[in-house]
């Protein structure tokens, strides 16, 4: 609890000609969440105004509101000129700034922030650190898990979540950063003690426009390194130096550079790769140091993710022979290259590969151990990036033998709309459009030869089908496996 003004004290600039100073218990954005004591933001959406909703927020118990604007409500209202920022900042002072008590590692880039955060929770739990998650599948701390609606959460409850961290004795966090909470300053007020890159490429576009702002938002994290709190701890940028956008990343950062890299001049490489079908072992090396890795996980992309959380906590102290150990170790992650087994004679893979980049990983992937045909069942998400939709198509098409086009999350968008822009890309007839997912999922279930590996992609962990705004529940891996049973017995 704090008052107003002692919070407010924390921001730039702004307008407070009230003299009231009201005790604040709770902040919230949302006017149907608001309890009594909460300071309410009005935050200007995509979809409505929060302004709108200062009348309610006051009814449900508000004390205080921040404002873009003046409004005529019984509550004292502060004005400032980004109502955002204003609670990121005062976010951060409200929970006494977590992230000064925690050991942070945020992970950035189109591919592969979901398995490199939890290859980074693995090592550093291996390692004795008591550790939390933030990212797409859920909040992870003290064997908790929270449903998570955004891959990074709003400031404000990302504070919090950083907060009750901190009460409960976690002492590193490993957090997913995505473009839209870099741009839109969800992040804003969090100190990183080391910012991860990935990777870059299309995806998004319908936000950031193009692929240039879509790199410069990203950048953003590497940008806002080191102007924190940790004054005895240098923050340290992770960067992939085989990616397109190195350059541009490492120029946008103060902070010392630890890069890594399979081809290129990386401070952390991987040599002596050797891929199989079941995953890839390699060494991993930094300076006179070398250490041998053994992993469950498939594809050269694999390494780029392993060098990744090596090159983290590396950073963060973990030594390079404890490292080896833990990435040995890991089993996978749920719906990444998750394979359905159920003794059939060929093969089900549900991955979430979901942009083009992503796609071509896996396939090439599989082509490199396939025994049989290779079949694809892909869509792609509505209200999403329209542009990446004939490039997944068209990459379906090329590295496989047959491709089932249907639905991924068609949100508000009709699915049949959807579908004919994919159906664009596709430039011979080796495909069929099965607008219902169950039902392509057992198409192609039903069709499989001996020894085809079948992609289920795009979903991975997802539990849900969103159709309009309902979320149904929908799980390919369960749906793969009756299927299987179903139609194989
Ligand atoms: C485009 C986008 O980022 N939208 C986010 C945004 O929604 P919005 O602007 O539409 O919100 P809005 O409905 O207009 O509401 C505006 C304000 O009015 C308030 N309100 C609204 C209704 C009401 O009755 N009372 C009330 O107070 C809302 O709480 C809000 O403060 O603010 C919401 C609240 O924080 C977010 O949950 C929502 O993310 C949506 C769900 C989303 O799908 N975002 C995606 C694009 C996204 O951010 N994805 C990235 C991951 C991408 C990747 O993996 O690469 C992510 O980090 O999740
Ligand atoms: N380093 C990588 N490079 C390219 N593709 C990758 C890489 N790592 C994973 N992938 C592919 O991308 C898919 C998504 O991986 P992951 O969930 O780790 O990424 P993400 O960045 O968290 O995605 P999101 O943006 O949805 O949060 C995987 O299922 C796999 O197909
Ligand atoms: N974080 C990504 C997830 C996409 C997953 C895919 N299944 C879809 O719905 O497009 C996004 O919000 O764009
Ligand atoms: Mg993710």
């Amino acid at each position: 609890m704090i008052s107003l003004t002692t919070l407010i004290n924390k921001l730039p600039s702004y307008n407070y000609l009230d003299t009231q100073d009201p005790i604040i218990k709770d902040l919230q954005m949302d006017s149907r969440e608001v309890t009594e004591g909460s300071l309410f933001f009005c935050i200007p959406g995509f979809t409505v105004d929060g302004h709108d909703f200062a009348h309610q927020a006051v009814g449900n118990g508000a004390v205080a509101i921040i404002a873009e604007r003046e409004l005529d409500v019984s509550v004292p209202v502060v004005v400032v000129k980004d109502a955002k920022k204003a609670m990121a900042i005062l976010s951060a002072r409200f929970y006494n700034y977590p992230t000064n008590k925690l050991h942070l590692i945020g992970v950035t880039g189109t591919n592969g922030k979901t398995t490199v955060t939890h290859l980074i929770e693995k090592i550093l739990s291996d390692a004795g650190k008591n550790t939390g998650l933030i990212g797409t599948m859920y909040v992870k701390y003290n064997k908790q898990i929270e449903d998570a609606k955004n891959t990074t959460p709003e400031s404000l409850v990302l504070q919090k979540n950083f907060s009750k961290m901190v009460e409960n004795g976690v002492e590193a966090v490993t957090m997913e950063v995505s473009s839209h909470a870099l741009q839109l300053g969800r992040v804003h007020g969090t100190h990183f003690d080391v910012a991860v890159f990935t990777n870059l490429s299309q995806d998004h576009l319908d936000f950031h426009e193009t692929m240039e702002k879509y790199a410069q938002a990203k950048g953003l994290l590497f940008a806002q390194l080191g102007n924190g709190y940790h004054e005895n701890n240098q923050p340290i940028a992770v960067l992939n130096v085989d990616d397109h956008y190195y350059k541009m990343i490492s120029t946008m950062t103060a902070a010392p550079i630890l890069s890594y890299g399979i081809n290129g001049e990386g401070d952390m490489k991987a040599t002596n790769i050797n891929l199989n079908e079941k995953g890839v072992s390699f060494q991993l090396n930094i300076g006179n140091e070398t250490a041998k890795v053994s992993m469950k996980m498939a594809g050269t992309f694999s390494i780029y993710n392993a060098l990744a959380a090596a090159a983290a906590t590396y950073a963060s102290g973990i030594p390079l022979e404890a490292i080896a150990h833990s990435l040995s170790q890991v089993k996978g992650v749920s719906g990444r290259f998750e394979r359905v087994e159920l003794n059939q004679p060929f093969h089900v893979i549900v991955d979430y590969a979901h942009t083009p980049d992503s796609l071509e990983n896996v396939l090439e992937t599989i082509r490199e151990f396939a025994k049989g045909k290779i079949s694809v069942v892909v869509g792609c998400g509505g209200d999403r990036d329209k542009t990446k939709r004939p490039k997944m198509a068209a990459i379906a098409e090329s590295l496989s033998d047959f491709v089932y086009l249907t639905s991924d999350n068609p949100r508000t968008e009709a699915p049949e709309a959807i579908l004919r822009q994919m159906e664009e890309g596709m430039k011979g007839s080796n495909y069929q459009v099965i607008i219902n997912r169950k039902d392509a999922i057992y198409e192609a279930v039903r069709r499989a030869e001996k020894d085809e590996v079948i992609l289920i992609a795009g979903k991975g962990h997802e539990t849900y089908q969103t159709i309009g705004t309902v979320n149904h529940h929908f799980d390919d891996r369960l749906v793969a496996k009756e299927a299987v049973k179903e139609c194989r017995n």
